[in-house]
């Protein structure tokens, strides 16, 4: 009887309005909190944007370029005058993307304005932070990075870093923050804070291709810090012009052929140098502009063939290079048939097999084999001075 009563009451307890209300009340709580959550995970992985008042900012760098002149009292008016100068690209007008309205553009330059929407999509692959992993990312701090991806444009820079985050101790940007040649004006600390955040022990990495060529990069990156490791993956100049080129086609499809572009003059078979895409394969002599300041151990060659045919070995390379715990190896991979490249079996952040976006990796179009050798022929002492420089024979001859 007790029983019955007792039940009785409950029942009509736990299905009275009150309660009704109350659950209603809870799961909408419940609802909001997971929103807010989101946001918050949402927030956290957005870049900072790019465009800042930097006033701030630049009386701080003022401030920090007086100090590292002070410390570098070696050369300190060389340093100075070439870290405030106004960002060039070595030799001539190197990289394409580049819109600094005051700067001279190389006069054969199709490419303006195409790079950053590829690199974005690349970024922007789908692999999105969840708002659980962004809520494991609220420790740490932001660091400048101790280690970057300097070059070269179409080397294979974006699966060398996409491989990268594999690793527990590495922690990088996705964007291309271009922070030594377009962006150097919004100060160090507008830099770190695009970094994500990393732990004790934990690597800061980004990757911008341009400053292999950015004749001020060696020397501001220099006065971040001298101990900064640099990271190149090289391709063979010849491919990678036509890489390059292929990039450029793709998004403005009435250019000239690759032939036309090639040469100042196609009877005399003169190479157009002042052609971004054949200046940048000259490696030895943006190598130089690098060796002012950083010794050669401090640079690390990848070979962008073999990222594609041993990515495991490469990364090995890389891993020990920067001090790391060899994590990535070749259980990580697999070789995608239709893609035709290496893929991820796992990326960071996903339990699922990742390729890099269609943006890489595309078919080039048929170039006349003659122009190909005049192309061999004319890159081939530079290689033989760079293998000479790097103490590296890439296999380009
Ligand atoms: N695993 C894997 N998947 C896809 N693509 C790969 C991979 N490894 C290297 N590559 C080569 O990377 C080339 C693009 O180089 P980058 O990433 O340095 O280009 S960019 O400068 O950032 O635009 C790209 O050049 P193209 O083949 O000419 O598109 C690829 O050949």
């Amino acid at each position: 009887m007790e029983y019955s009563l007792f039940c009785h009451h409950f029942y009509a307890l736990s299905i009275s309005p009150v309660k009704k209300k109350l659950g209603l009340l809870f799961i909408m709580l419940l609802l909001w909190v997971y929103m807010l959550y989101s946001c918050v995970g949402y927030c956290a992985t957005m870049p900072p944007s790019l465009v800042v008042d930097n006033s701030n900012n630049r009386a701080k760098e003022t401030d920090f370029l007086g100090k590292y002149a002070e410390a570098e009292s070696g050369r300190p008016d060389l340093v100075m005058s070439k870290l405030l100068s106004r960002p060039q690209s070595s030799w001539t007008d190197v990289e394409s993307d580049y819109d600094e309205p005051t700067v001279r553009r190389a006069p054969r330059d199709f490419s303006k304005d195409e790079v950053d929407a590829d690199r974005a999509e690349e970024w922007d692959d789908g692999r999105r932070v969840s708002p659980l992993s962004s809520f494991s990312n609220g420790s740490g701090s932001k660091k400048l990075p101790q280690a970057i991806i300097i070059g070269v444009k179409k080397g294979g820079t974006r699966a060398l870093l996409e491989f990268l985050r594999v690793h527990p101790d590495i922690r990088a940007v996705g964007a291309e923050p271009h922070f030594f040649d377009r962006n150097y004006d919004n100060g160090l600390d507008w830099y770190r804070d695009l970094m994500p955040k990393t732990l004790e022990g934990q690597i800061t990495m980004e990757k911008t291709p341009s400053y292999f060529v950015t004749r001020e990069a060696p020397a501001r990156i220099y006065a971040m810090s001298r101990d900064t490791k640099l990271i190149v993956v090289v391709r063979d100049p010849v491919t990678r012009a036509i890489s390059d080129y292929t990039q450029t086609l793709s998004k403005k499809p009435d250019i000239p052929t690759f032939e036309s572009l090639t040469f100042k003059n196609r009877t005399t078979g003169l190479i157009d140098t002042s052609w971004s895409a054949i200046q940048i394969g000259i490696y030895a002599k943006h190598l130089d502009n690098w060796l002012q300041f950083f010794p050669m151990s401090q640079i690390l060659f990848v070979s962008g063939e073999r990222l594609i045919s041993d990515p495991a070995g490469e990364l090995g390379r890389v891993q020990d290079f920067l001090g790391l715990k060899r994590i990535i190896t070749d259980k990580h991979f697999y070789f995608n048939q239709t893609k035709g490249f290496p893929c991820l079996k796992k990326a960071e952040g996903s339990s699922k097999p990742h390729c890099l976006g269609k943006t890489k990796g595309r078919t080039h179009p048929n170039i006349d084999p003659e122009v190909v050798q005049r192309l061999r022929d004319f890159y081939r002492p530079f290689n033989m001075k760079f293998y000479q420089m790097t103490g590296h024979n890439f296999g380009w001859d």
